[in-house]
């Protein structure tokens, strides 16, 4: 195993307020993979980015990026991130290229660059560099957010809430490019409330609420070990109740009493259909049709986020 390039270690943070946004995080990231960072509103994703950015100081905690400590040694630490944040905080009377080559030139790299207009071009931007910030659109000031993060060519890639009202053109631009810059060797960690991007993108997941970090593994364990399968059966007749001989399963009657739904692991070595099927026939319950689902990761988030409650 190489060394991590983020090494998160005991992070807390207290605000000013008196709010806890951070209890003590410990987090490593590998080198290249794609970390998916889940967490209802308030849940302190914001707070760990922007500690990791240098933007907030962590009450408690040390962080180190290839590494550099992200507090004794900032500038180092620094130049190996770029962060897309939320909302676009730049000087508007600016040109598209001017923006982005400043940032770039913020972090000691040279002005003009064929990387630029590299990354101008696969954000669909270069048509645009002429253009300044004010008279862009929404979603193209998002680009530009995106090309200003990468104008340094970091290692590292911070996309909090990327495709929070994005559309579907710039949904695909983004998630091309994230591919093209994980095929480079960049690491990428990005917060989403889109659970199904997630699940589409990460290869590792952590679920953070409240300001802890419950759990992180592999999105593929994950969905197995937590994910559930589900069998639910249309009845021929309603149904008021779940009869006697069936209460050994884990029964539920759905669509005022028009379905009954049976949950089991998905792991498990015995599902019990057979089973079931047996004593429905041998209840004299009827069903006219039969479908099948397996839990998505959005599902697994929403149990264990209401489990920890
Ligand atoms: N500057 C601040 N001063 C005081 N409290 C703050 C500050 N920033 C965030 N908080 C609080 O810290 C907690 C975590 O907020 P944070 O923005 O990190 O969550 P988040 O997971 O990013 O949420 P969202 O998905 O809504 O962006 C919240 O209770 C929030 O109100």
């Amino acid at each position: 195993m190489t060394d991590p390039i983020l090494r998160i270690a005991g992070v807390s943070k207290t605000y000013k307020s008196g709010t806890t946004a951070l209890h003590s995080v410990d987090l490593d990231i590998d080198r290249g993979e794609i970390f998916a960072l889940l967490g209802p509103n308030g849940a302190g994703k914001t707070t760990l980015i922007s500690i990791v950015c240098g933007i907030v100081t962590p009450s408690t905690g040390t962080i180190s990026v290839d590494g550099h400590d992200a507090l004794t040694d900032y500038k180092a630490a620094r130049s190996r991130i770029g962060l897309v944040p939320q909302e676009l905080s730049t000087d508007q009377f600016e040109t598209v290229l001017a923006t982005v080559t400043f940032s770039r030139r913020l972090f000691g790299r040279s002005g003009h660059s064929a990387y630029i207009e590299e990354l101008l071009r696969d954000l669909s931007l270069w048509d645009k560099r002429d253009t300044k910030i004010m008279g862009l659109s929404g979603g193209m000031k998002r680009r530009v957010l995106i090309a200003k993060a990468l104008s340094h060519e970091p290692d590292i890639l911070f996309l909090d809430e990327p495709t929070a009202g994005v559309d579907v053109a710039l949904r695909r631009d983004m998630w091309k490019l994230v591919h093209k810059l994980r095929a480079r060797g960049v690491t990428i960690i990005l917060t989403t409330h889109y659970i199904e991007e997630a699940q589409e993108m990460a290869d590792r997941v952590g679920v953070i609420t409240g300001g802890k970090l419950l759990l992180v593994d592999r999105k593929d364990a994950l969905m197995k070990k937590l994910g559930k399968r589900e069998v639910d059966l249309k009845l021929a007749e309603p149904m008021a109740a779940v009869p006697d001989a069936l209460s050994r399963w884990n029964l539920t009657i759905a669509d005022d009493g028009r379905r009954l739904r049976y949950v089991f692991d998905a792991e498990a070595e015995e599902t019990g259909i057979p089973a079931l099927l047996t004593a429905l026939s041998g209840a004299g319950i009827a069903f006219t049709d039969l479908e099948t689902r397996k839990s998505s990761l959005e599902d697994i988030f929403v149990d264990l986020v209401r489990e920890k409650k």
